[in-house]
């Protein structure tokens, strides 16, 4: 048998609150040229010309209100699905874990996994749908460190699980006991991209943003298409949860300045809500991220309850992210072992896809 292993890859977060530490964090994030999609000369200009001279110091006085005596949530709960994961598997299966940007970095762990004599991985990036700054910066960063460092590796990569019956049931299970509660209205709030993302993501060129209701019009385009994937898993877990068609609405957080994001934004929506649509009891969901984060407990647990209440909401309840708790575990370690067993995550999302 070969020997086998699971690599789990996260976004990452700054090694410290420090503005030189997240000055060098954003440096290399946003220096992706998945991320600032712009020719390299005009990335260097903007990055180093505007934004690192200004963008550290605030993302770091944001970074602290969130960090925690161990660090960062983001990398804190990472490492604990690590260990769960692993203690699920027994020895025969080890888990890594790795950070697209800052550390562990996927070069050192990849060394470590040559150097470990490890024959195949399962990568498995902790993203349920596909952008080109989230889900494949990972797999192209994973592939091409291990065409350096680790040659004879081979790699199966777990697809985008969006619609996944097993993650939107783990979805299921731990927002259930928040929707039992009395609310108007539940919000799924996902990070935001460029409009010109999805745009470029298309490969028919032809469909997204083009085709009037281009989300809901069947397209190959959707394999890659952001906004037709968080539709797909809203619907999936709107109807697992019986939520009535007047009772949700979704929004995209934290953008940029420069140019169109996708809409409607949810620091509008949550003045919307309770100021034009009398929505004054509110839950609120965040699944694009798997982690409690930067953007779920800083930008929503804070400034969006801040942005709701001022404008004439009464309760704002968020429903935690998936992050090392038994269903997402559970989850994990169902596609972990289906790939045990030979069976590929392509033929699984096939199958979710049709299921949706
Ligand atoms: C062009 C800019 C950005 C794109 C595109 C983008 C897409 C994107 N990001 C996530 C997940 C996370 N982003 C996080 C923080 C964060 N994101 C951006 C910019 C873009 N993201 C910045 C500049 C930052 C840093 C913080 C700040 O200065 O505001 C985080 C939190 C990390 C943490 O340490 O907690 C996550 C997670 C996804 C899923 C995504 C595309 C879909
Ligand atoms: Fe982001
Ligand atoms: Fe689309």
């Amino acid at each position: 048998m070969p020997k086998r292993a699971v690599l789990l890859v996260n976004l990452g977060s700054p090694d410290s609150t420090s503005v030189p530490d997240v000055r060098r964090y954003l440096r290399e994030f946003l220096g992706d040229e998945r991320v600032l999609d712009l020719p390299a000369a005009a990335r260097w200009l903007l990055l180093e010309g505007i934004i690192l001279r200004t963008r550290p110091k605030k993302s770091a006085h944001a970074y602290s209100e969130i960090w925690r005596p161990e660090g960062s949530p983001l990398i804190i709960t990472s490492k604990s699905v690590q260990k769960k994961l692993a203690a699920k598997l027994g020895d025969d299966t080890p888990v890594y874990l790795a950070m697209r940007y800052g550390n562990p970095s996927v070069a050192s762990v990849i060394a470590q996994i040559a150097a470990d004599g490890i024959e195949e991985i399962l990568l498995f990036p902790q993203y349920p749908h596909y952008a080109m700054s989230s889900w494949e910066t990972v797999v192209v960063k994973v592939f091409e460190e291990a065409a350096k460092l680790a040659p004879k590796l081979t790699i199966t990569t777990v697809q985008p699980f969006y619609a996944d019956k097993d993650y939107i049931e783990a979805l299921y299970e731990v927002s259930q006991p928040y929707f039992a509660q009395a609310h108007d209205h539940v919000l799924f709030s996902y990070h935001g991209i460029p409009e010109r993302h999805l745009r470029k993501a298309d490969s028919s060129k032809a469909h997204c943003l083009t085709v009037k209701d281009c989300c809901a019009t069947c397209s190959t385009a959707h394999a890659t298409c952001y906004r037709a994937q968080v539709l797909a898993t809203t619907r999936a877990l709107v109807k697992r949860a019986g939520i009535a068609e007047d009772k949700y609405s979704v929004s995209f957080q934290s953008r940029l300045a420069g140019e169109p994001w996708l809409t409607p934004y949810t620091d509008f929506e949550l003045v919307r809500l309770p100021k034009e649509a009398g929505k004054k009891n509110l839950l609120i969901l965040c699944p694009a991220f798997v982690s409690d984060c930067l953007e779920t407990i800083e930008e929503i647990s804070g400034e969006g309850k801040e942005i709701f209440m001022g404008a004439g909401g009464a309760v704002f309840q968020q429903i935690p992210c998936l992050n090392d708790q038994a269903p997402y575990i559970d989850f994990v370690h169902g596609r972990v072992q289906r790939w045990l067993v030979g069976e590929t995550p392509e033929a699984t999302r096939a199958k979710a896809f049709l299921d949706a």
